[in-house]
């Protein structure tokens, strides 16, 4: 309301003073002097008005811009939190479109927003003009206002070719921030600088810069062309009037007064036009933006919501992949072929296969963040599509092999594993017991408090500490431990980056942990899981081989093979460690 009111009073103020002007010019002309000073007092009162509002109506912009920001983020970031599966961050038009929306922040709303006041204030000022001027010349008002279409037309185009423009660079942009972080990120530098790729990265930066510049500066010249052309017809149109106005006033038919106010009246009436043109212009650019924002706003969830949902009962059976076939999209191949798989209650299963078989995939649908093209997977007979996601996702405890580190402390790093228990610190404490990370925390200089990060700066202002690759295994161990609780526990290569002590003692710690739980882990360490209930061996998509380690080694297959290259590899490097340096045969065989 208060910028309603503030926009009519400014509004009003240009014929104001184009009005007390004539007064004040015709007092002048006319004589008696005690016509003089209400003018006078009236203009400085104009001025004094005209020099405040732009201020206050500043600030109250500002003021809705940020109100507005809060909303339209919370609403953005609400509903991309919404999308429960992967599926969405692995499109990039989804990409594209979401760099699009979240460019619709409130002060990008402005010209709509407290741009419809500026808009309001100068529609007034226009019709007070264009009515003080139509008074004075009916013909010269109606010349004004039609010369002001063109204007208005060729701006709206504009826009949208704009906006066009920013959303098909939006790929573009895309990667010109992807190549500009690696030449900043501090987790590439070492890369960077060892294969000497700044050059390369600073030349695809300026590269997709230049493109997207190159179409600025098309749209650019054009606007520029178009805005010239158009202001040389107000020109010719004013100057017509001020000759006719001129003409009138020598013969004596128009006053002094009279040719100032319509002077004032034409060239205020153009530049409200024109302010008028520019803000429906901007309004119509930020309209567009917030069609992204509405986009992506209606996008329907990405994982069909439950059919009649059902609450997800504690394990007490299994879970069961029931012929499941899985690829990442329609002109993707075919990842899983057919698994059937049961993961009985109680029961500690390993999951084995060289890379690219799809283990991790067959996780991912455990945690559905994707759901099966064809067959079922079932937690205790109910179709876990049919539970919210939410809710199946708090029944499992999960390590992935791509965990994250976060530039958090220590304690934090372990507590998201269970946000509520963020603040426990024992449980945290125990957790990281359990997968060696308690060690490593107790080391650091403010133990479970120090900031794992050396991008942002501790509490003291004090630098945070780097932790070295098995170390982080270890805290992100203890985070998927630290709900170890939950039902289902998944993990996937737990122990890849542990020296062969630390990884010997995770898994003896994890077997006594695994007991009687529900546990999947995939690895590469066959000797790792000799115990494990069930050993799985998955072949392209298909599982080949099932049994435990006995059986499988009674059996002959693969998994016997495999078995006995690793064993062989230690052993004959164990006995005769100069003769085979270098030849790569104790790398793990899984690998290659
Ligand atoms: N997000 C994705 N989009 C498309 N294809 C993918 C995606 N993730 C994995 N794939 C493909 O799926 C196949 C199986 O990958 P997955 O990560 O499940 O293998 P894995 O058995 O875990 O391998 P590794 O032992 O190397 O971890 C691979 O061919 C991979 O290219």
């Amino acid at each position: 309301a208060s910028q309603l009111a503030v926009t009519v009073v400014a509004g009003l103020l240009p014929t104001g003073t184009v009005w007390v002007t004539k007064l004040l010019v015709d007092g002048l002309v006319a004589g008696p002097a005690d016509r003089v000073p209400a003018p006078v007092a009236g203009l400085v009162a104009l001025g004094l008005a005209a020099g405040v509002l732009p201020h206050v109506t500043a600030y109250l912009r500002a003021e809705s811009d940020r109100r507005l920001d809060l909303l339209l983020q919370d609403r953005l970031y609400t509903r991309v939190n919404g999308f429960q599966g992967l599926s969405r961050f692995e499109d990039p038009a989804f990409l594209d479109e979401l760099r699009m929306a979240a460019q619709a922040t409130g002060g990008a709303m402005g010209p709509v927003t407290s741009g419809l006041f500026d808009l309001c204030r100068n529609v007034i000022t226009l019709i007070g003009l264009l009515g003080a001027l139509a008074v004075m010349s009916p013909l010269m008002a109606g010349l004004v206002a039609v010369a002001a279409l063109p204007v208005l037309a060729a701006r709206m185009s504009l826009e949208k070719r704009r906006v066009k423009m920013i959303a098909g660079q939006s790929a573009a942009a895309r990667r010109q921030i992807f190549y500009s972080s690696l030449i900043t990120d501090v987790e590439a530098a070492k890369e960077v600088r060892l294969f000497g790729l700044g050059d390369f990265l600073r030349r695809r930066v300026i590269g997709e810069l230049t493109s997207m510049q190159a179409a600025e500066r098309r749209l650019d010249g054009r606007e520029a062309l178009t805005q010239s052309a158009l202001a040389a017809l107000s020109a010719l149109v004013s100057g017509a009037g001020l000759v006719w106005a001129v003409h009138l006033a020598l013969t004596g038919r128009l006053t002094l007064g009279d040719v100032t106010a319509f002077a004032a009246a034409v060239a205020g009436t153009q530049a409200a036009l024109v302010a008028t043109v520019e803000n429906a212009a901007n309004a119509s650019h930020a309209l567009l933006l917030f069609d992204h924002h509405e986009r992506v706003m209606s996008l329907s969830d990405d994982l069909p919501s439950p059919r009649g949902p059902v609450a997800l009962p504690a394990l007490r059976r299994g879970i069961e992949l029931r012929d499941v076939w899985f690829r990442y999209g329609e002109s993707h191949p075919w990842v899983l072929r057919g698994v059937d798989l049961t993961i009985p209650c109680g029961a500690s299963v390993a999951l084995v296969g060289l890379n690219g078989a799809g283990k991790s995939t067959l996780i991912k649908l455990l945690c559905r963040f994707y759901d099966p093209s064809r067959g079922v997977i079932l937690w205790d007979g109910v179709d876990i599509r049919d539970v919210p996601p939410a809710e199946l996702r708090a029944r499992m405890g999960v390590l992935f092999q791509d965990y994250m580190s976060y530039d958090l402390t220590a304690a934090e790093n372990i507590g998201v594993g269970e946000v509520e228990a963020m603040s426990d610190r024992a449980r945290i404490e125990n957790a990281a017991e359990l997968s060696g990370a308690d060690q490593v925390v107790r080391a650091l200089p403010q133990g479970y408090d120090t900031l794992l990060s050396r991008i942002f700066l501790g509490p003291e202002d004090d630098a945070g500490v780097v932790l070295s690759g098995g170390q982080w295994q270890r805290v992100a161990l203890a985070r998927a431990l630290v709900r170890g609780h939950r039902d289902l526990l998944v993990l996937d290569e737990p122990s890849s980056g542990l020296d062969a002590q630390a990884e010997h003692e995770v898994h003896r710690r994890l077997r006594e942990h695994r007991a009687g739980r529900t546990s999947l882990l995939v690895t590469h360490r066959l000797g790792a899981i000799r115990d494990a209930d069930l050993i799985v061996v998955l072949r392209d998509g298909r599982i080949v081989e099932r049994g435990t380690h006995d059986d499988l080694v009674a059996a002959g297959g693969g998994y016997a093979r495999l078995f006995e290259t690793q064993a062989s590899g230690y052993r004959v490097d164990a006995r005769t460690p100069a003769a085979h340096r270098g030849t790569g045969r104790d790398r793990a065989p899984l690998n290659r």
